[in-house]
């Protein structure tokens, strides 16, 4: 464990004890992946908001585990309008797996992320997926040489970061996705502020997403303001009806508060009728 990993919550630890043991696929795999920078475009244009809702069967900040069919969700999430999904693959914390993913993947037609701790070369050859996710603080150094395998590949590396060193990083290492993670992986702990900071030092021509503690359509709208192009929603999703929870999100335009704010006004008219001579 190295001084920077002495500082990461017990739970963060076990995962990334249990990734470096994790095998890799027996062969290279090679991916036509589904674009996801198109997705975003063709999902702002038709006046929604990008939303990556995830899979997340459960995971160390949450109590109990969603074990309805996996194949099920994810339809459900799309047609609540999810712009492409992400997908837990991490089995010992999530109860993800790369099965899921598999069966997920040739489900639905939209990008799916394998959402996983990746940390060495080999374990990209797990599953195909269209995005796959590198955790600049988990694989430190070998970030360049991570995105290059995963993009000889075909994967759209996805990434994340928590802080403005670790966008710095990103950038050097050549990444076209991003995604700012309000949760801290030392403490646990989320602040939307994580990327409300970091937002405005990424590069324009990158995709940006902000990831984790998206709670509400407010939530949704502020992330959207700090310039997240796509929103990616795990537990908030996850929580009661997938598919009206994804379309709330995917519906969190300012364009739909201004029609809200609009409608009472007219309703407040009609109740209260102007006198009449
Ligand atoms: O979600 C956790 O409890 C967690 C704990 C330790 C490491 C990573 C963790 N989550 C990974 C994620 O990035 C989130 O699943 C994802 O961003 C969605 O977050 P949320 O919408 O807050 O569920």
């Amino acid at each position: 464990m190295n001084a920077s990993e002495d500082s990461l919550a017990a739970e963060v630890r076990s995962i990334l004890d249990a990734a470096r043991e994790r095998p890799g696929g027996d062969e290279r795999v090679s991916v036509a992946a589904r674009s996801f920078p198109d997705a975003v475009a063709e999902t702002e244009a038709a006046g929604r908001v990008p939303v990556v809702a995830e899979v997340k069967p459960t995971s160390p900040t949450t109590d109990g585990e969603r074990t309805d069919d996996p194949v099920e969700l994810a339809r459900e999430m799309v047609a609540g309008g999810a712009t492409a999904l992400s997908v837990l693959t991490e089995p010992d914390h999530f109860g993800g797996s790369t099965e899921n993913l598999e069966r997920i993947r040739e489900a639905v037609d939209v990008p799916v992320l394998r959402k996983d701790f990746v940390v060495k070369e080999s374990q990209l050859d797990a599953v195909e997926a269209d995005l796959v996710l590198l955790i600049a603080r988990f694989v430190g150094d070998d970030l360049p040489d991570l995105v290059t395998a995963a993009r000889e590949r075909g994967f759209q590396p996805l990434v994340e970061v928590h802080d403005r060193s670790e966008l710095e990083s990103a950038v050097a290492a050549g990444a076209e996705i991003i995604g700012v993670n309000n949760r801290d992986l030392g403490k646990l702990e989320v602040s939307l502020e994580t990327f409300e900071s970091v937002a405005p030092h990424a590069p324009d021509d990158v995709t940006l997403l902000a990831e984790s503690g998206v709670k509400t359509v407010e939530d949704a709208r502020r992330m959207r303001a700090a310039g997240a192009d796509a929103l990616l929603i795990g537990t908030a999703i996850m929580d009661g009806d997938v598919r009206a929870n994804t379309e709330r999100f995917a519906r969190a335009t300012d364009a739909d508060e201004d029609a809200k704010t609009d409608a009472s006004a007219d309703a407040e008219k009609t109740e209260t009728p102007e006198t009449t001579e």
